[in-house]
């Protein structure tokens, strides 16, 4: 399989914001290389106890995004044709916008060819059971330690879809949802990827789940993890489309149906999502958002006001954030 790669020169602290906003223009994933040194808690995860000391971090980053080359040499980018220098220039549009409000260092933009037989699975070397406080969460490739039989355990693969839970967003989501959820919970999980904030939700006794996403590749292992984690075919729909512009995707969800929505998406996407959401809430119900990074909280605080919510509480990890919100019940007259 032949790739393009698109690789830019950044500084490291402009990782995060770029990520977020080539994925928004459909550029998925990204290859990091930096001299930060791993934090204790990324060796654990990489099962890594001892590292030779590495170079000083110069604080220079390079980001490099994979987009799939036919066997005709042509390139999609989200379903359409597209030429490698009108993917240079929407980089290079989006790097110019950002410029004006962060420091993104040079921002130039390198198109190499590259081979990797096996870059689906590669990452999977690196992904080994975690907690998320008193969760444990175990690849599907990995088997359960006798002594942790009688713990809450997530059996996750996440496939080609986002959600391992290792993200802070996912697991700012996961908090939250905790706090809500009871028997009669009927939830939405916006974004579902791998399906893992709707399949938690079930185990941790919500009633009923209906997860949409974008991606088709999402509906494979949503149902994996499904399996997984013995929840049956009838407690967890799956649909796909984009709830935001699509009428017939709205129609499918349902309207005044839901206790919880939970939406772990960007910010960006929050914005207009979170007005069409409210008519899938019933009254009273709660929406949980995630994916914010730091400098966008406002934007989602105030886009939830604006949709006539009542602001519950904002949470941190890192530089994450989760806004957390409740439609209002009417009030009857007199
Ligand atoms: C950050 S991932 C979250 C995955 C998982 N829910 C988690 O918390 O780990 C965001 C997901 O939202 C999906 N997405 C983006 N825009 C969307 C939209 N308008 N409607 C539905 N899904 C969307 C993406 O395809 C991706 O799977």
């Amino acid at each position: 399989m032949k790739w393009k790669k698109f690789k830019i020169k950044t500084v490291t602290d402009a990782e995060d914001i770029i990520i977020s906003t080539l994925y928004d223009i459909g550029l998925e994933g990204a290859q990091i290389e930096d001299k930060v040194p791993l934090t204790a808690l990324e060796k654990e995860q990489m099962f890594v106890d001892i590292l030779p000391d590495g170079p000083a971090d110069d604080g220079i980053a390079y980001l490099s995004f994979f987009v799939e080359e036919k066997e005709d040499g042509s390139l999609e980018l989200n379903g359409e044709p597209v030429t490698e220098a009108q993917i240079c220039e929407k980089v290079k549009e989006e790097l110019d916008g950002l410029r004006m409000f962060c420091e993104i260092g040079e921002g130039s933009i390198a198109v190499d060819e590259t081979e990797d037989i096996d870059w689906i699975n590669n990452w999977k070397q690196y992904f080994h059971q975690f907690y998320i406080d008193d969760l444990l969460v175990i690849p599907s490739w990995e088997e359960v330690k006798p002594e942790d039989q009688g713990k809450m355990i997530l059996h996750i693969d996440p496939g080609t879809a986002f959600g391992t839970g290792m993200h802070e967003t996912t697991q700012l989501c996961i908090r939250q949802l905790k706090k809500f959820i009871t028997p009669e919970t009927e939830l939405l999980d916006v974004g579902t990827g791998s399906g893992i904030l709707a399949i938690l939700s079930l185990m941790y006794g919500a009633k009923h789940a209906v997860g949409t996403d974008l991606d088709p590749c999402a509906v494979d292992a949503v149902a994996d993890n499904m399996a997984n984690n013995g929840i049956a075919p009838e407690q967890f729909e799956m649909m796909i489309g984009n709830i935001i512009n699509d009428k017939a995707v709205q129609d499918q969800v349902g309207y005044e149906k839901y206790d919880i929505v939970v939406a772990n998406i960007l910010a960006d996407v929050l914005v207009p999502l979170t007005p069409v959401i409210v008519n899938q809430l019933k009254e009273g119900g709660i929406y949980i958002t995630s994916g914010i990074i730091d400098d966008k909280e406002t934007v989602v605080t105030e886009a939830v006001k604006a949709a006539g919510l009542e602001l519950l509480e904002v949470t941190y990890q890192g530089e994450w954030v989760s806004v957390t919100a409740r439609k209002k019940e009417t009030q009857c007259a007199g």
